[in-house]
């Protein structure tokens, strides 16, 4: 039974007043390039006069992959479960990145290989990894609509206590293969086009990634339903992101998507509601090479372009003060009528 959102498309009936709020600060027209259609879209997300940041919330989701037993990534399994630990830690990028930003950060295990018994982990497991995507379906359909009902849910618990913002991230390795494979299958594009070194593997492995993914796709050929496909290829972190990505858009809070992996999620909630696509923002493109047909496949235009390539939601965190400025120049910024500025 596929879940029911109910997500509108953007109010655009003020959106001629907003960009003549932009238009009339005291710059030239446009010259603040990319940060004047944020600051559109943030305006017409809000539909407040004075835009509101003052607390983004990040949430990282984990989750293990079968596939991972294929050899597809420079890690085993295993590196999963010891990274969500270096993150309770505060010992890996996203973490330095949070702490450099003054900015929270919530994980999420979704199902990785073995629990981690701690209070600051937010534990729901849709099981301990996934089966073999090349081989079977990722999870079963029960699990999908439950892994989309528990990231929703969280999204909701978050936007309820205050979030006005909500940014993601994953671990989960071998996820780039998943990713690879709901691209791949979502848009028909080869998988020769769609695929990467993810984590950096060797040509070897690059092409055994390859084949279990072409294998994975074929398994699916004539599938087009995005749920079925969620579950047929996606991972327990993809399918909490995605529902978490649906339940921000009917909340009508903005989110900024990261790189390749949670772009894949964003694709698979694009085709679930098409209207949740008004509501995200595209921090960076990855250097992972499918992204840019993710990103083109949702018509996104990233802001950052810094040859990131390793997921955690670090480009998300990298993002944020570009938001915080979009923010602060539609808020404070004065107009040529205030300040007196004749051109
Ligand atoms: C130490 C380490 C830290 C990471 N942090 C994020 N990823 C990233 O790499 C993985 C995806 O790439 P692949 O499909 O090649 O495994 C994901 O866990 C992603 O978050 C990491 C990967 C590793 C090894
Ligand atoms: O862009 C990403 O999200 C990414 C790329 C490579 C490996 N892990 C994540």
């Amino acid at each position: 039974m596929p879940a029911l959102y109910s997500i509108s498309a953007l109010d655009r009936t003020a959106q001629a007043q907003i960009q003549a709020r932009i238009d009339n600060k005291t710059k030239p027209l446009g010259a603040l390039g990319q940060l004047e259609p944020l600051a559109l879209q943030l305006a017409l997300i809000q539909q407040t006069p004075t835009l509101r940041l003052s607390n983004p919330t990040l949430l990282v989701f984990a989750g293990d992959h079968g596939v991972a037993a294929e050899g597809v990534s420079i890690a085993p399994a295993a590196v999963t479960r010891q990274m969500v630990l270096n993150f309770l830690a505060g010992g890996a990028a996203i973490n330095c990145f949070c702490r450099t930003l003054g900015w929270q950060l919530k994980v999420v295990d979704a199902g990785i290989l073995e629990p981690i018994d701690d209070p600051r982990l937010i534990t729901q497991r849709l099981g301990a990894g996934t089966a073999n995507l090349a081989l079977e379906s990722a999870m079963s359909q029960t699990q999908c609509q439950q892994g989309l009902q528990l990231g929703a849910a969280l999204a909701r618990r978050e936007i309820a206590s205050g979030a006005d913002l909500l940014a993601f991230g994953e671990m989960g390795i071998a996820n780039t293969t998943s990713a690879t494979a709901l691209l791949a299958a979502l848009t028909g594009a080869p998988v020769a086009a769609c695929i990467g070194r993810g984590t950096g593997i060797n040509d070897t492995q690059l092409a055994h990634k390859q084949a279990l993914i072409e294998q994975a796709v074929a398994r699916v050929a004539g599938q087009t339903d995005p749920q079925v496909l969620l579950a047929e290829l996606g991972g327990f972190e993809l399918v909490q992101i995605c529902g978490a990505i649906l339940a921000a858009a009917e909340a009508r809070v903005p989110m900024l998507i990261d790189g390749f992996i949670v772009s894949a999620a964003a694709l698979v909630a694009c085709r679930i509601a098409l209207a949740c696509r008004d509501y995200m923002l595209f921090s960076h493109g990855s250097a992972e090479p499918g992204h840019a047909r993710l990103l083109a496949a949702m018509q996104a235009e990233p802001l950052l372009d810094l040859g990131l390539r390793l997921g955690e939601g670090t480009g998300a965190a990298l993002a944020l003060p570009l938001l915080q400025a979009a923010v602060s120049f539609y808020n404070d910024m004065a107009s040529f009528e205030s300040a007196g500025v004749t051109v």
